[in-house]
């Protein structure tokens, strides 16, 4: 792929969305008061999204430009979260380089012919920067109309995606995924290394249409040792935080049950560090390291209890943020909101952050 001018000196045009609190606390600049979004904050928890969602299956939606920024914008409208998450899928890359993918309802990704042998490795082309128009138009479409609102992009990370490449699907355990990385580690190296191509080129056509911040979900590394992660996982994950590196865009590196894994996932190459619900954020500042930023750590299902115990749960989150000096923080769920979540729970939660964060 060839590098565009603004890549090449290091420099991106400085958008509507710079000065935004969210993108300041994400350079650790001083901000008014702690942002927040939620992942998975457009989806089935909004009736909004289910009403222009009818009758269109998920992937289809994700390459309809005005489907896309309706449902973007809708969490953003409703919620008045600091930053909109660009509303597609990790396995949208994939089908764009013609992996037969399907999302199927109550289920998720579902891959027609697992990939599992050297000669399966062959449907995996790279991806090049036209063959996804669709996201370009949406991003620029979102862009204008977000105005001073940051769009995050993001994509999936090498072994996550691997994780549905060999699985054919969503998995608990991993086996066959793992039965590769530790049997096979040639052919697993050069799975995620293609991979790592795929992730890096939907970042940077994300980033060129306008994206102010990326995310890496590697939703799934939690299931590795250190070690393991170290060797068989991190190079990959490393190359897609250097491909995006001049851009200057702030990357988020997110995964779920990754306590042990945060220092490795921050040297991958992150620039902020997502924090699950296990391990109070003052700790994983600890476990991170100094100059990095902290997103999170509220546990999702704490949104099902009264208000006053959600208040003071976000408080308590607020509270172990203090550990980093107060600005370098991003407050989201541990995880993504859940479909059965009542939105105003949400939006009040957004309201109560701001407030007792302002300073
Ligand atoms: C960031 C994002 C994702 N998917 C979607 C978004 C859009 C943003 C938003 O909804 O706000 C839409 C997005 N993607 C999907 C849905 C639900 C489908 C629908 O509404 O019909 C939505 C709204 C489908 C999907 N796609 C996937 C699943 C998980 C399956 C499993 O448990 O293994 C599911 C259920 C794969 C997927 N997709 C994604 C991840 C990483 C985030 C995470 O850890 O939650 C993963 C693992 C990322």
């Amino acid at each position: 792929m060839s590098e565009t001018p603004a890549a090449q000196s290091g420099q991106r045009p400085r958008g509507a969305a710079y000065d935004s609190v969210f993108l300041r606390a994400a350079r650790n600049e001083p901000v008014p008061h702690t942002p927040v979004w939620f992942m998975r904050q457009a989806g089935r928890s909004l009736p909004e999204y289910l009403k222009v969602r009818e009758g269109v299956p998920m992937l289809d939606a994700c390459m309809r430009p005005d489907l896309v920024q309706e449902i973007t914008l809708q969490p953003v409208r409703r919620h008045k979260v600091d930053a909109a998450i660009f509303f597609s899928d990790i396995v949208v890359p994939l089908k764009a380089v013609g992996i037969d993918v399907e999302i199927k309802g109550g289920v998720g990704p579902v891959i027609a012919d697992p990939i599992r042998t050297r000669a399966d490795l062959q449907r995996l082309r790279p991806l090049e920067p036209d063959d996804m128009p669709y996201i370009t138009e949406a991003v620029g479409l979102l862009v204008a109309e977000l105005g001073a609102t940051p769009l995050i992009g993001f994509a999936g990370a090498p072994f996550t995606l691997a994780s549905y490449l060999i699985e054919g699907g969503p998995s608990k355990s991993y086996e066959n995924t793992k039965a590769m990385m530790y049997g096979e580690p040639e052919l697993w190296a050069e799975l995620v290394d293609r991979l790592a191509q795929i992730t890096s080129a939907f970042l940077k056509i994300q980033i060129e249409a306008g994206a102010s911040a990326v995310q890496l979900f590697d939703s799934w590394a939690g299931a590795l040792a250190p070690d393991e992660y170290r060797r068989s996982v991190m190079p990959a994950s490393a190359k897609v935080f250097d491909a995006v590196e001049p851009f200057g865009v702030p990357r988020i590196h997110f995964g779920v049950n990754t306590g042990e894994l945060l220092g490795l996932m921050g040297q991958a190459g992150a620039d902020i560090v997502g924090v699950d619900w296990r391990v109070p954020l003052d700790e994983a500042a600890n476990r991170v390291g100094p100059g990095k930023g902290l997103q999170g750590n509220l546990d999702p299902a704490v949104l099902y209890a009264p208000t006053h115990v959600v208040e003071t749960k976000a408080r308590e989150v607020l509270h172990a943020a203090q550990a980093l000096g107060g600005s370098h923080h991003i407050f989201n769920l541990g995880h993504g909101v859940m479909p059965t979540m009542d939105p105003d729970a949400l939006t009040r939660l957004v309201a109560f952050v701001h407030e007792a964060s302002a300073r």
